[in-house]
């Protein structure tokens, strides 16, 4: 039995298109939705909590000259170091670490087109976010706030949510 709970060699893994977990046996090349013979339940559910497939996150983005689209509905063109934003970043951390809503804070500061829902990414698995983030992201408890993460659009701040 692997740490997964599943007998060896079945993994766990995600279906975008119907938006559900499923078994993929990498030998056989079997997929099928329901767990495998001989699963520990109560061992892959404890996996799942660990290496959740999937994490639904805001966060706020400070962009800054250098972003891959230095643009944004707040002004147009950014022209702040990476630097600048990092400091800026840094107040809107402490306002969070003393109770301001994130929500709040990211509807009033992200650059990001999400901060109309407040920085609700909504729910992604593996693979479809810029490799920094995603790795911030998936190491997040639900309702833990990441430290600064940089990527290509610009520095972040990271709230998982489920
Ligand atoms: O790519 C988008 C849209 C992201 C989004 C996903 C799901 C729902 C709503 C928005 N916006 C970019 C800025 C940006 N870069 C990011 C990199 C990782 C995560 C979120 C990001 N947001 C931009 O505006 O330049």
């Amino acid at each position: 039995m692997s740490s997964t709970g599943l007998p060896e060699p079945w993994t766990v893994r995600f279906s975008k298109s119907k938006s559900r977990q499923y078994f993929f046996n990498p030998q056989t090349k079997e997929s099928q939705w329901d767990e495998p013979e001989g699963t520990d339940h109560a061992a892959l559910k404890q996996y799942l909590v660990d290496h959740p497939l999937r994490v639904r996150c805001l966060h706020l983005l400070i962009k800054h000259k250098d972003s891959k689209r230095p643009a944004s509905h707040r002004c147009d063109p950014i022209t702040i170091s990476k630097e600048e934003a990092l400091e800026e970043l840094s107040v809107y951390q402490h306002k969070i670490e003393q109770g301001e809503k994130f929500e709040d804070l990211a509807k009033s500061r992200s650059d990001c087109s999400s901060f109309k829902r407040g920085g609700d990414l909504g729910s992604f698995a593996s693979g479809e976010m810029q490799p920094p983030f995603e790795k911030a992201a998936f190491a997040l408890k639900v309702g833990e706030v990441s430290k600064p993460v940089e990527t290509a659009s610009g520095v972040h701040i990271i709230k998982r949510v489920a």
